[in-house]
Formats: structure tokens, C-alpha cells, sequence
């Protein structure tokens, strides 16, 4: 983590010394809630819906705090060490960004509707044997978290793997112009945040803001089956970097890299890759979007030098963030997939196909939530997914949410009445799957973050099931 005088603080923040700060003094991190103050730290009052963090610069400097950023203008300075800055918020990314250039890590950006923390994931494991690697904690992928990111990392970091989010237009080059990536990744373009994109068009430009943002000679390395990429990168070439290079991956033959060999087995995935020649590599997680997920960052790793054995070894024992097609043993030996974090249209759909693919069960069961933010095609985004969990032979289907009450509509087009059910009460849904799974059956559970379906994994954890009949 950052460790600098106040006076390297305020030249990197572009802030001024006032109060008691002494130019010499030295803080150790930073800390954006006064809750958590540790000796030394920085803290930086933030805005929040509740409540403006500059309530609590007085209790975090008496709590220890090394010193505190303090917003230019605003009245009520306490007594104490204090940089007084333009925006608290800029000045948190400005800081952020100073420290990253000082360190003089690599960058390896990661974005895409799906797969952000999945890849990171991936990268981590590839590198981490050859290269102090720092990467995101959690899903700290936005203007705020990635900042933080960056200010946590130890100063002889050499690589720092960032996942930069969006919801909207902008906030990716924000993110790139803090972190110029060295190597970018697109995992790839789905329909998350449509609410507020309009169109898938406009989630690929967005997407497309870390490719603008990468440094001259640095490598993009893109999903090749999106056709919607190669479309955006030409109307955007004007601001790509000088001497761009490019690397795509993806399912089809067209592409720089490709699985030549793709198996289930156990609960995860063995593949070969174009790149690596007959080499067989194993992921302890299911689903192909795993494989391509693996394939993107073998390609970032390999421009860094790792070599095809330390990849293997890397894939092999990755441990991946939970609740992403997490593998799970229920109570009474039912099989769980814990695909609860997140949800959107192609996701769905990618955690349908392992569902489907799954043999020895006696049934496959869809837990299936709302997926949120897809705008005002969300009615129909749901009835098709019931239509293709229909389609993929799924043997029932609960149905959980207002907007699950189109999938399940989907799903009845071709499904009897007796294998959909939906439900509007968590609580009611969980009764009905405790009554009704089987040891031996095979259940997925997924839905948007917003929805909370983890609570239906716990349930199926903690008590023994009752099983009263099919
Ligand atoms: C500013 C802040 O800290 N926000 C967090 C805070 O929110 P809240 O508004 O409730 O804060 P308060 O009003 O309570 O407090 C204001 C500040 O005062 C501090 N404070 C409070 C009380 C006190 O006694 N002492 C204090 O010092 C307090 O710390 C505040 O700083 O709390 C929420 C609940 O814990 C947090 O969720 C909230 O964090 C916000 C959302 C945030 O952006 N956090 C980042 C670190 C982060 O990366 N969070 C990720 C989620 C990122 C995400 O959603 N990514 C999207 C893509 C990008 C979308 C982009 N448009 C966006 O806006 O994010 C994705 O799809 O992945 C995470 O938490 O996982
Ligand atoms: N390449 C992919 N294609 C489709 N779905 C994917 C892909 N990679 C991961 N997923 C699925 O998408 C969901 C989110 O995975 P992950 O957290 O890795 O992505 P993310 O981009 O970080 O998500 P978010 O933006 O919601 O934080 C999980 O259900 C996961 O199984
Ligand atoms: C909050 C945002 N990062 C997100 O994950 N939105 C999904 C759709 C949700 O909140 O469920």
C-alpha cells in the first residue's frame, strides 16, 4: 500500500497543506470510512447516499489517521492535518494514478459484460508464480474501487490485474486514463447495464474506451466471435494507440486462439489450444465461457513470458472468486451450482448450457431470478431464456421474480405445467424445492446480484432436504 510524506501526497493529489500537516509527516494507506482508521492511514471523506464522509474527518484524525483530504471551500475544517484538494474524489484517482506511474507496474486491464472477475481470476493464477501480481479485490471494478485498488498495492508490485466496470458511457476511459493498460482484455459484449446503454452497440463502445486508453505498443486482446468489436474498433481507430496490437480468442476457428479439444470432466473443463499446440490444460471450473475465459488470459500471460507448463499449472490450481458456477454438495448429496453472483441474458444462457450438459443426475433443476438492468426489452430478454432453458431439455424450472414470471411463460411454450413453477415468495420457492429435490438431482442457481438467490444455496445447505415425493 501507498506509503508517501504529506508533502509527496499533495504534489501527486495536486492538493495544498493546511492545519497542522507537516510536509514531512508520513501516512501509510488509505481509508475511505472512519470506521476502519489504522495508524498513519489517509482518510479521504467521500459523498454517499446516507451521509458526506467529511463528518468524520474530526474522529478519524483523533483515531489516528495520518491526515485527511479535505474538500476545497467547505466550511467546518477541524483542527489538524489536512490537504485541502479541488474534489475529494478526483484527487482519491489522481493519487491512485501517481502511485501506479511511481511504482511503474504493468497493466493489465479487464473488462467485458461477463467474465471480468472470472479472468482476473485466471491471470492471477498464470502470473503469480513468476511476478509479484496485485489484482482487484472483490468486484472493486469503478471509479472508486479501482482507485482504491491501486493505492492497496504493495510498491514493488510488478503487475497489477484491474477489472474495470461500467454501467455507462465514459466511465471505462475514466478508468483506462488512471490505469493505461499495458495488455487489455474484452472478455466479451452481453447485455449487462442495457438499461442504461440502449443497445448492445453502445455496451461494445463503452467496452471499447479500454482499447483508446492502452498504451502505444500495447495489446488488446478481444473476443473474436463479437462481430460487434471489430465494427466499433473501426469507427474508433482515430484515438487507438500507436502501434497497437491485437489478439483474438474465442470458440471459432477464425480466431488467434481457439480451444482444439474441449471436454467436461469431473466438475471442470479440459481443453487444448491452438496457441499451445497438443498441450492438454485442465480448469477446476465447468462451462465453455470458462475455456475461452482461460484462453484470453493465457494470451496476457504469454506476453509476459509464461511459458506452457507454468500456464498449465497456473489453470489447474486457480481458485476462483465463489458464486460463479460454483460447485456445491447440498444436503443430503444434492449438487449445487452456485451461480448467484450476477445475471444477464448471455451468462444465463452460458450456465443453462453447463446445466444442460450435466449427465448421472437424476434431474436437472433451473433455479432462475430476474436479470436487472436490461432495459425495456426486459420482458422478452425473459421469455426467452425460459424458451431456451426449454429448449436445452431442462427437467424443471423454478421460476423467482416478477420478471421470471415471463421466463416461466417462455418456458411453458414447450414445458408442462407440472416442471415450471414460479414464485414471487423466496421463502415459499425454497419450501417447494426442500419438498421436491433429490439427492441425486443436479440444481443451478442464478439470477441477477440484485435478486439475493444465494439465500437459496444456503437453504439447500443448512437443513437436511425433505423429500416428500417428485
Ligand atoms: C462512497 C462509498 O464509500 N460508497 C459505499 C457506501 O455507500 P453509501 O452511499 O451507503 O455510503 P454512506 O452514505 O453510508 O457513507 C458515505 C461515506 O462516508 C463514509 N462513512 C460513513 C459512515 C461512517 O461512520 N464513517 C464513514 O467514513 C463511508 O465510508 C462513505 O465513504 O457503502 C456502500 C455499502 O457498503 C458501498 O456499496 C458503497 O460503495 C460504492 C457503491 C462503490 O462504488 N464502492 C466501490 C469501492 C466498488 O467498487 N464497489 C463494488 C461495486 C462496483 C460496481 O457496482 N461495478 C459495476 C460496474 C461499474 C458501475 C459504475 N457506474 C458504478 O457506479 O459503480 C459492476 O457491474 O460490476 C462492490 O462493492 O462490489
Ligand atoms: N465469458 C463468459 N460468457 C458468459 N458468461 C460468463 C463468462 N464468464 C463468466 N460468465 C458468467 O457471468 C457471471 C459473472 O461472472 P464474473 O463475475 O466473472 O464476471 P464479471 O464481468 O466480473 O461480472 P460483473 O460485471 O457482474 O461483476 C457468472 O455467472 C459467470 O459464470
Ligand atoms: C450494481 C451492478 N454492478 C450490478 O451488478 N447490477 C446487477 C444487474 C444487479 O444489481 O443485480
Amino acid at each position: 500500500m501507498i506509503e508517501r510524506t504529506l508533502g509527496q501526497v499533495a504534489d501527486m493529489c495536486g492538493g495544498r497543506l493546511i492545519g497542522t500537516a507537516s510536509p514531512e509527516k508520513k501516512i501509510a494507506g488509505v481509508a475511505i470510512d472512519s470506521r476502519k482508521i489504522t495508524t498513519d492511514v489517509l482518510f479521504v471523506p467521500l459523498g454517499g447516499a446516507n451521509v458526506d464522509g467529511h463528518a468524520f474527518v474530526e474522529g478519524s484524525l483523533q483515531a489516528g489517521a495520518g491526515a485527511s483530504l479535505w474538500q476545497r471551500g467547505r466550511e467546518g475544517a477541524p483542527e489538524g492535518a489536512l490537504i485541502e484538494v479541488e474534489d475529494v474524489l478526483e484527487a482519491l484517482q489522481q493519487l491512485s494514478s501517481a502511485y501506479l506511474l511511481e511504482s511503474g507496474a504493468k497493466v493489465i486491464g479487464i473488462t467485458g459484460s461477463n467474465g471480468k472477475t472470472t479472468t482476473k481470476d485466471m491471470v492471477f493464477a498464470l502470473l503469480g508464480d513468476s511476478f509479484r501480481v496485485h489484482k482487484t479485490q472483490g468486484n472493486f471494478n469503478n471509479h472508486l474501487g479501482l482507485p482504491l485498488t491501486l493505492l492497496s498495492m504493495p510498491e514493488d508490485t510488478e503487475i497489477v490485474v484491474l477489472e474495470m466496470g461500467m454501467s455507462d458511457l465514459g466511465e471505462i476511459a475514466l478508468l483506462a486514463k488512471i490505469a493505461p493498460p499495458d495488455v487489455a482484455i474484452v472478455t466479451n459484449i452481453g447485455e449487462s447495464h442495457l438499461l442504461n446503454l440502449g443497445s448492445r452497440e453502445n455496451i461494445a463502445r463503452a467496452k471499447l474506451e479500454i482499447a483508446s486508453g492502452i498504451k502505444p505498443g500495447g495489446l488488446l486482446v478481444y473476443n473474436g466471435d463479437e462481430p460487434l468489436i471489430p465494427l466499433v474498433l473501426k469507427e474508433i481507430e482515430h484515438s487507438l494507440p500507436e502501434g497497437l496490437r491485437t489478439f483474438t480468442f474465442g470458440l471459432e476457428g477464425t480466431n488467434d486462439d481457439y480451444p482444439t479439444g474441449m471436454m467436461r470432466r469431473g466438475g471442470g473443463m479440459t481443453f487444448s489450444a491452438r496457441s499451445e499446440g497438443d498441450l492438454c490444460f485442465s480448469l477446476p471450473v465447468l462451462g465453455s465461457h470458462n475455456v475461452t475465459n482461460a484462453l484470453a488470459a493465457m494470451a496476457a500471460a504469454r506476453t509476459f513470458g509464461v511459458g506452457s507448463a507454468k500456464m498449465k499449472d497456473g489453470l489447474a490450481t486457480m481458485q476462483l472468486t465463489g458464486m460463479r458456477i460454483e460447485r456445491l454438495v447440498g444436503i443430503s448429496g444434492l449438487t449445487i451450482l452456485n451461480d448467484a453472483y450476477n445475471s444477464s441474458p448471455t451468462s444465463a444462457r452460458a450456465a443453462i448450457d453447463v446445466l444442460a450438459a450435466l449427465d448421472g443426475y437424476a434431474s436437472n433443476i433451473l433455479v432462475l431470478g430476474d436479470m436487472l438492468e436490461l432495459g425495456e426489452q426486459e420482458r422478452e430478454y425473459h421469455r426467452e431464456i425460459g424458451r431456451y432453458a426449454a429448449k436445452a431439455g431442462i427437467r424443471a424450472i423454478y421460476a423467482y421474480g416478477p420478471l421470471s414470471a415471463d421466463s416461466a411463460e417462455g418456458a411453458l411454450e414447450t414445458m408442462g405445467a407440472g416442471s415450471v413453477h414460479a414464485f414471487l415468495d423466496k421463502e415459499e420457492m425454497i419450501a417447494h424445492l426442500r419438498r421436491n429435490l433429490k439427492p441425486d438431482d443436479a440444481v443451478l442457481v442464478k439470477a441477477s446480484r440484485g435478486m439475493k438467490l444465494e439465500e437459496v444455496v444456503y437453504a439447500l445447505r443448512d437443513e437436511p432436504l425433505v423429500i416428500e415425493g417428485v
